[in-house]
């Protein structure tokens, strides 16, 4: 591709005066896990509270994404990391536009989940794992994925013939196979409380 020269528009309007605007700094809050741990139904919930509490929000997971934006790849290791690269510059527009972004993806690589810490700000982003045993996640099979990939049916498929590397040092640790859903709803917003 030939180098390509974009100069940076400045408006009057800033992510200063929106979060005043709004009444709370905006910020990412990353959940990342197996599929089935609980990504989705943690950021739901955590969702509906902030609401009720007038914060602006808005979930970015699979089912917006996948099946629009990303609708082009698939989930080999290549499709993977595009797939969280442009996720991360779409969160950061948002979190430019004043919002608390929820993200709900498998995101399994740590490289990635750096580049899009950087993307956003370390000071804006929240790495939520949403942490349980692959065994656990397998028993309750909400989509009927691991019994599919079990067969052969699903190549790639996370935990059990792709990887998935968990984070090392998250900012919040949640266990749903030991912990119910208020317990990992209290972690989070007792967490991201100080920041908004
Ligand atoms: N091969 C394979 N591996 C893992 N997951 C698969 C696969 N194929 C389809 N699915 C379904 O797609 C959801 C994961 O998509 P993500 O965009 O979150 O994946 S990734 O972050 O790019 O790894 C994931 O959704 P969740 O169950 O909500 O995590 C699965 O339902
Ligand atoms: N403590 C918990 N936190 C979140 N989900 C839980 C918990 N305990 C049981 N579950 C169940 O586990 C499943 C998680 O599914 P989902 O949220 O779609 O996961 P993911 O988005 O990670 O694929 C749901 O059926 C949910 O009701």
């Amino acid at each position: 591709m030939s180098k390509v020269i974009v100069i940076p528009q400045i408006h009057d309007v800033n992510a200063e005066m929106r979060a005043e605007l709004n009444g709370h700094k905006p910020l990412v809050l990353w959940f990342t896990g197996l599929s089935g741990s609980g990504k989705s139904t943690v950021a739901n919930a955590v969702e509906k509270v902030l609401h009720e509490r007038k914060t602006r929000t808005y979930i970015l997971d699979g089912d917006n994404v996948r099946r629009g934006l990303n609708n082009d790849l698939d989930f080999s290791e290549s499709g993977r990391v595009e797939n969280i690269r442009r996720i991360g510059e779409v969160a950061n527009l948002m979190l430019d536009a004043g919002l608390v972004v929820l993200t709900a993806f498998v995101s399994p690589f740590k490289s990635d989940r750096e580049k899009v810490r950087q993307t956003v700000g370390a000071e804006n982003f929240v790495e939520v794992f949403v942490d349980c045993p692959l065994e656990v996640c397998e028993a309750r099979d909400v989509k009927g994925l691991y019994k599919k990939a079990r067969a052969g049916e699903i190549p790639d498929f996370t935990g059990i013939s792709s990887p998935f590397e968990a984070p090392e040092s998250p900012d919040i640790h949640l266990h749903t196979d030991t912990e119910d859903l208020a317990e990992s709803v209290a972690k989070v917003l007792s967490f991201i409380e100080k920041k908004l």
